[in-house]
């Protein structure tokens, strides 16, 4: 691997040993100052970032292992083996890596004991793709093991490829391997001549889930399952990733807070049971049963207040930022009501029944939602349209949208021989509901629809 630098005068040795502080060890001329400290200091974590990725790639990670970064975060030594021989317009080559370091691992032993163990780990080898099977792994993982003063047998490799344990096998006779639960491998011997003391706890009951602390490097990579909404709403989450494994090793950011889960709540997108309300689609009774539940209890209840208990139909436009909003303000034009209805005209509510004797009693149906009685039709675009027209009844902005949280929103239908104010109350009539159970005013109601939904927990 070839660089714009002289890799030659930077690296100094055939085998040169980097730690976090990632030192150049290269010549250092008569007017060496700290400022070519720092551009050697950025050439080499240039060829270390550089390595790592072409290591993630030969190892098919989805992201490099190694990298400038997290040699100065970890205690990890990394040997970098350069090509003096062939020199690249006379700045020399890197033929490859081998990173290791130590880590604080539960092993089981062959009877199945746990045992506290600080081995030495292989962590990332790389040897380019064109020097490979020439020698220089063994030359580089020789040099480690002299200057690290370890037995191959000693060694914990942390996932290692067919490539490594073919090579483990051909070169130190590494062969027979000790089951672990973690993702790291140790050879028969492993347990018998320790540098590191080696503590031992009982031996783990059958039934026992075995969860031993074994800091790999890898396990960053591990696909992270999808989090429940609205949780999967922020990305600085992480969280360890599988039973039986070790912790994530990332740094663990604060939990999202108050304000952050508010925001998000207020631009996630509806769930896909809404947009059958939002489509005016028929659902059987189990779905219509599904979605006035999740009304309920907050998971659609942007969309149910914006759609399924607005007594006009006419939700209030989304800014044009949110996902959405302008389809949906086309769509909602369109058909301001349909979305209350399923296809036989009934109405998707079980929330709020009307005490107002003006409203005709629901008749009650095997789903669950509300049936009214025949007669009462639900008011259209025109007819309110109408209604404004009547001197005894204060003209409604025709465009004026129902807000979030607005009582006109959670009204039930009403009968089409009565007239109504703007708000949407009969003249002289204070409109009350029984809401499991307990008669709820305009005020109740609209509290409730404004807390509700945007605090699920
Ligand atoms: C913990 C970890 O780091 S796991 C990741 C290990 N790294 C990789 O898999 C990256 C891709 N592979 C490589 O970089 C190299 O092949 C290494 C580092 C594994 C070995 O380096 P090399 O310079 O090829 O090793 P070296 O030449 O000294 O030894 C060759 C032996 O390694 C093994 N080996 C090397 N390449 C292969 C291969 N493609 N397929 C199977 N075995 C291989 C064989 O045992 C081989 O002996 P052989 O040629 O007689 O079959």
């Amino acid at each position: 691997m070839e660089f714009p630098f002289d890799v030659d005068a930077l690296l100094g040795e055939r085998v040169t040993a980097v730690d976090q502080h990632l030192q150049p060890p290269g010549r250092r001329g008569p007017g060496y100052t700290a400022a070519h400290r720092v551009d050697l200091q950025q050439q080499l974590m240039t060829i270390i970032d550089e390595m790592g990725k072409a290591s993630a790639k030969a190892q098919n990670l989805p992201a490099p292992i190694t990298s400038a970064s997290r040699m100065q975060t970890n205690h990890h030594v990394l040997y970098i083996l350069k090509d003096n021989e062939v020199k690249t317009a006379g700045k020399g080559a890197i033929i490859g890596f081998l990173k290791v370091g130590y880590k604080k691992l539960f092993l089981l032993d062959r009877h199945g004991a746990h045992n506290e163990v600080e081995p030495l780990c292989v962590l990332d080898f790389y040897i380019h793709e064109s020097l490979q099977r020439h020698g220089y792994g063994k030359e580089l993982f020789q040099c480690m093991l002299q200057r690290e003063r370890v037995q191959p047998h000693q060694l914990a490799v942390d996932r290692p490829s067919e490539k490594l344990l073919c090579f483990l096998h051909k070169h130190y006779n590494l062969q027979g391997t000790i089951p672990q639960v973690n993702n790291f491998v140790i050879f028969e011997g492993f347990f018998a001549d320790q540098h590191a003391p080696v503590r031992k706890l009982p031996p783990k009951r059958a039934e026992e889930e075995i969860k031993p602390y074994s800091l790999t490097d890898r396990e960053f990579l591990k696909e992270e399952v999808e989090p429940p909404w609205p949780f999967n709403q922020s990305h600085s989450l992480t969280r360890s990733s599988s039973l039986g494994n070790s912790p994530v090793r990332t740094c663990l950011k604060p939990f999202l807070n108050e304000q952050e889960l508010l925001r998000n709540l207020r631009l996630c997108p509806p769930h896909a049971a809404a947009h059958h309300l939002l489509n005016g689609e028929p659902g059987g009774p189990a779905a219509q049963r599904r979605r006035t539940r999740r009304s309920a209890v907050g998971q659609d209840g942007l969309v149910a207040q914006r759609s399924s208990y607005s007594r006009y139909g006419n939700p209030a436009p989304l800014p044009d930022g949110v996902a959405g909003g302008a389809e949906r303000r086309a769509e909602s034009s369109r058909e301001p009501l349909r979305r209350l209805q399923d296809s036989e005209g009934r109405l998707d509510s079980t929330m709020i029944t009307s005490q107002d004797t003006s409203h005709p009693a629901p008749l009650p149906q095997p789903s669950g939602t509300v049936c009214y009685s025949e007669g009462t039709s639900l008011p259209t675009e025109p007819a309110l349209t109408d209604r404004t027209k009547d001197p005894g009844v204060r003209a409604a902005p025709e465009s004026k949208p129902s807000g979030l949280g607005d009582p006109v929103d959670c009204l039930p239908p009403r009968p089409s021989n009565r007239w109504y104010d703007p708000a949407g109350v009969p003249w002289g009539k204070q409109p009350s509901w029984t809401v499991a159970g307990v008669s709820r005013d305009a005020q109740w109601i609209r509290y409730k629809q404004e807390y509700r939904n945007t605090r699920p927990w």
